[in-house]
Formats: C-alpha cells, sequence, structure tokens
C-alpha cells in the first residue's frame, strides 16, 4: 500500500469509527432519556391516579358526613346534637370537623360545641352541582394560618384535614388537589401547591411538558374534582454527569464497532471508478519516476512519470486504472495531477535544463482545447521551461489525430517534446508519422528482448528500426532488463535513448533525486 492511499483508508476509517461512536453515543443519550422521561412520566401517571383515589375518598367522606348531619333528627346544636356529630366525626379519618351553620355563620361544631358567638363563613370560592359550595381558606377550625377546604351543602358544612393529603407526599414530586366547575371553566385549589396549570389545561388535557417539568392530570368527568401531579423533566434519570458519560461512552463504543463492520461491506460496495476518481480528487495518486538515459554513456536525460494507484482492495495496476479513468471520462483529471506533482517533486532538476519529465496523455487529453493553457499557467508557476515537459501519445490514441493535430502543433511550438509510445503494438502509417512530427519514438518493450540475440534478423524489428530511421525522429527503447541488450544498444543506436529496469526502476521522487545527486558527484 502506497503511503497517501493507506494514510487515506485508515483516515477514512477512523473518520467512520469517530462517525459510529459520536451517532451511536447520541443515539443511546436519546434513548436512555426517552427511557428515563417514559420512566419519569410513568411514576407521575401513577402519582396522580393515587391522588385522585384518595381526593375522591375524602370528598365522598366528606359529603355523607355533611348530609349525616344534615339529616340528624334531634334540635340544632342541642347537647344530643353535638353528641350526634361528635359520633359521626370519630368515624370520619379525613375530616378533621364538621358544624352548623346559620345565616352564614358557624353556631356549633362537634369540635368547639356551641360557640358563645357565632363565626362568619367565607363566601364560597365554587359553588358545584348539588349546591354544594366549596371554600379554601384559614378556619378556625384549624390551628395556625394553614388554609383548609370547607364543603358546606345548606346548612351544615365540614372542614377536610389539610394534613391528611400530605400523607401521600412522594420526593420529587408535587401536587395539586382541584375543584372545578365545569359549567364556567373556574377552578379552586382545594389542597397541595399551585401549579400554575389553568382550568383549561386541567379539563382538557391528561399529559404536559412545559419548561422542563411533566404534568399528569387526572380530571374524569362529571365530577368535580381534578387532580396534578407534577415533576422535573428527568436528565438520564435524574443521575449525576459520570453515569450520563458512562452511557454515553457505551453507546459510542457500540456504534463505532457497528461502523468498523460495515467496513468490508462499503469497500466492496464502492464502484472502482467511484474508488479512482475521488483518489484522484484528493491527490491519493502516487508519482513515480523511470530514468531514461542516453545509451551511449548512461546519462540521465529525462523520466517517465508513472501513476501508482492503491485502492481499498489494493493496489491496481495503470494497465488497469488508466483505461478506467478514460472510460469514464476522466483521464484528464489524472493528466493534470501527474503534471502538477512532477511539477511539484522535480521543479527544482527541471528548472536546470538538463532533465525533461515525459507524461503519458490520452487522446482525451490532446482533444480537450482548455490543456495547453492549463498548462502554460502551471509552467509559470513552476518556472519550468517547456523543453522539460514531453508528452508520450500510444499508437492507439493517436487514431483521432486530424482532431489532435492543433494541440499537438500548439504544444510543440510552445517547445515541448511529442513522443510516441508503444510503438510497433499499433498500425503507424509513414505518412500518418511523418506528419505529426514526434521528437522521439519508443520502440515497444515487448520486442527488447530480441536486441543482440540471433534471433533478431528474423524478427520485425530491423524493418520496424529501419521505419524509424526515415523519420527524422529519436529512438527511446523501452524495457532494457540486461547488460546484453544494453551493450547492443550502445554498439548499434549510439545517440539512442532507453528505458528499463537494467538502468533503473520507477521510483519516488526523493529516491531518484538522490541517484540524479550521485550521478552529478560521480
Ligand atoms: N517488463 C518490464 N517493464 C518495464 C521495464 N521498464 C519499465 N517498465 C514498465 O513499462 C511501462 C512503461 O510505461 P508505458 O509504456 O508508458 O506504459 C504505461 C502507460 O501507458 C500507462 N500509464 C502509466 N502511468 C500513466 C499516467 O499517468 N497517465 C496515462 N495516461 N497513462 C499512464 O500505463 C502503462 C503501464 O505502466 P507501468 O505499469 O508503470 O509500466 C511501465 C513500466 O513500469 C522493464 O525493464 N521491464
Amino acid at each position: 500500500m502506497t503511503g497517501r492511499a493507506s494514510a487515506t483508508s485508515k483516515h477514512m476509517i477512523a473518520l467512520l469509527a469517530a462517525a459510529g461512536f459520536a451517532f451511536g453515543a447520541a443515539l443511546t443519550v436519546l434513548f436512555v432519556h426517552a427511557a428515563a422521561a417514559g420512566a419519569a412520566r410513568e411514576a407521575l401517571a401513577d402519582y396522580a391516579g393515587t391522588l385522585l383515589v384518595f381526593g375522591r375518598r375524602i370528598a365522598a367522606e366528606s359529603e355523607t358526613l355533611v348530609r349525616e348531619v344534615a339529616a340528624s333528627p334531634g334540635e340544632a346544636c342541642s347537647a344530643e346534637d353535638l353528641q350526634h356529630m361528635r359520633t359521626l366525626l370519630f368515624g370520619a379519618a379525613l375530616v378533621r370537623d364538621v358544624g352548623r351553620i346559620r345565616d352564614d355563620a358557624l353556631v356549633c361544631s362537634a369540635a368547639l360545641g356551641r360557640l358563645p358567638t357565632p363565626v362568619p363563613m367565607p363566601a364560597p370560592d365554587l359553588v358545584t352541582p348539588g349546591r354544594r359550595a366549596v371554600s379554601v381558606g384559614t378556619t378556625t377550625l384549624v390551628p395556625g394560618d394553614e388554609p383548609a377546604l370547607v364543603l358546606r351543602i345548606g346548612d351544615v358544612g365540614a372542614v377536610i384535614n389539610p394534613n391528611v393529603v400530605r400523607a401521600l407526599d412522594r420526593a420529587g414530586m408535587d401536587y395539586s388537589l382541584l375543584i372545578v366547575d365545569r359549567a364556567r371553566r373556574r377552578m379552586v385549589l382545594g389542597d397541595g401547591r399551585d401549579l400554575g396549570l389553568d382550568v383549561d389545561t386541567v379539563l382538557d388535557r391528561r399529559h404536559v411538558s412545559r419548561n422542563g417539568m411533566l404534568y399528569e392530570v387526572r380530571c374524569p368527568p362529571p365530577g368535580a374534582l381534578c387532580v396534578a401531579a407534577a415533576a422535573a423533566a428527568p436528565s438520564l434519570i435524574g443521575q449525576g454527569q459520570g453515569v450520563r458519560l458512562a452511557w454515553a461512552a457505551g453507546g459510542g463504543m457500540l456504534g463505532a464497532a457497528f461502523a468498523l463492520a460495515l467496513v468490508p461491506w462499503l469497500r466492496r460496495r464502492r464502484a472502482p471508478e467511484a474508488q479512482l476518481r475521488q483518489a484522484i480528487r484528493r491527490g491519493d495518486i502516487d508519482v513515480v519516476y523511470q530514468p531514461l538515459v542516453d545509451v551511449t554513456d548512461g546519462r540521465i536525460v529525462g523520466v517517465e512519470a508513472l501513476a501508482r494507484w492503491e485502492s481499498d482492495e489494493g493496489p491496481v495496476p495503470p494497465d488497469v486504472f488508466v483505461p478506467l479513468a478514460e472510460q469514464h471520462g476522466f483521464v484528464g483529471e489524472l493528466t493534470r495531477l501527474v503534471v502538477r506533482r512532477s511539477l511539484a517533486e522535480l521543479g527544482a532538476r527541471l528548472r536546470t535544463g538538463d532533465l525533461h519529465v515525459g507524461i503519458n496523455v490520452a487522446a482525451a487529453d490532446f482533444l480537450d482545447e482548455t490543456f495547453p493553457d492549463w498548462l502554460q499557467r502551471q509552467l509559470d508557476v513552476a518556472g519550468v521551461p517547456a523543453e522539460a515537459l514531453a508528452f508520450e501519445l500510444t499508437e492507439r490514441s493517436t487514431a483521432d489525430h486530424a482532431n489532435m493535430l492543433a494541440t499537438i502543433t500548439a504544444l510543440r511550438a510552445r517547445g515541448h517534446r511529442i513522443y510516441l509510445d508503444d510503438f510497433g503494438t499499433g498500425y503507424s502509417s509513414l505518412s500518418y508519422l511523418s506528419r505529426l512530427h514526434f521528437d522521439a519514438v519508443k520502440l515497444d518493450r515487448a520486442f527488447t528482448h530480441l536486441l543482440g540475440s540471433d534471433a533478431l534478423t528474423a524478427s520485425i524489428v530491423p524493418q520496424i528500426l529501419a521505419m524509424i530511421d526515415t523519420l527524422d525522429t529519436r529512438l527511446v527503447v523501452e524495457g532494457v532488463e540486461t547488460f546484453a541488450q544494453a551493450e547492443f544498444l550502445a554498439k548499434a543506436r549510439p545517440g539512442a535513448l532507453a528505458q528499463g529496469w537494467y538502468y533503473g526502476k520507477p521510483m519516488p521522487a526523493e529516491a531518484l533525486l538522490v541517484l540524479l545527486g550521485a550521478r552529478r558527484e560521480g
């Protein structure tokens, strides 16, 4: 794996894992939060239900007591009447006192007996169906300033024991016991705390969530009794920051593991051309350089730039990915990358004028009218002369030579060299070759093994070489692998250029610069 490609692949995996972690953590926190909110609401609903049952008991007990006192046959406030009231009160655990009222004033009660001076009763806050008058306020029947709920039907009134509902208190929760007049949409707080709910909310809603609070309301029609319970909305079941972090970390790790499990699948899913295009756009293509030497003295006069791509599945040869880029119409992006990289990596040597770099181009590059001007800008920025850049066209790519002629002529006029690559594998005619006028013709490496061997004379190679000789062009022999081949060339083709493993394999820029430096000193 090339350094850049593997780094990107690792970068992608790290990004995927990070995204999985973040997603998992967020999802878990949300999920746990939702679960916590659900649990809190359930607890609150349970509390509201309990309050309603208890409220109904209070209402039933107080109303029964009042009606029984009212139905008492004895003379009002007589000793027997008081005794009777006390007996009844004794059996009503939720009621503090019961008494008789005359002209809106309390005249006697079970707890206080006959009053020397009648005590005025507060005006009713609400009258519900059945002439039940309800008031809430301080009363002599309850010591201190504690307000109490008084139910009055006709001439009998009962004070509800204020402490009895508080026995239902639950930690972290508040409640309201409400008496409502459904017809007029009015209500009175009978016991508990004012939770700030308006009568419409109490009558029409069961669940309310606002300002970080949860409310559960129970107000079954047609009764006048309603209850509401409230609690702060939970932040992760009300647990601390540490627990929250633990949940997030656990969920995050699960998310990351899941994301990583997807990596092989994602890799398989990505089409090779999509991977290649992305690699080119990100600059995840490496460029290596192979020396081009003068066969007479072995001097390095140039290099050929060759692209290298490490896909997600491993290295892909250029014979495969270059045609892929051509088929999908983005080979021009690859060419521009190779030009930019060559200028950036070898710029200093190319400026000296004693080295040139060969760039492989496809037909599409020479049909792209914007290419020559783009190229000129790159050269201007890099301060590299046009002579330092050669373009290598294959015989196959010159098929559309009529249309390419303009670009070839323009580039040659600017000083660039144009090479014909892989010569001998196509069907180039002499007239065609002389019209395009190449600065050099590169003999395909398929023929190189014949050089210096006995089979040479019987082969087509002498004819090919003779054809090259008739053109005013230079010969470049590709694929020189042995001393014998190099020796043959030095003797038989002085002045030719050659390229091959014998002189040097394609190598990264740093290695090439070291080699060039050593040759200079040597
Ligand atoms: N057996 C043998 N092989 C040798 C020897 N010396 C060099 N080679 C190989 O021969 C090929 C020479 O490049 P090419 O003919 O332009 O052929 C190139 C070229 O047509 C194309 N290519 C490579 N890079 C690019 C690019 O950036 N753009 C375009 N359009 N085509 C490219 O892919 C082809 C293959 O490139 P590579 O696989 O790099 O293969 C290179 C090189 O590694 C040798 O002594 N023996």
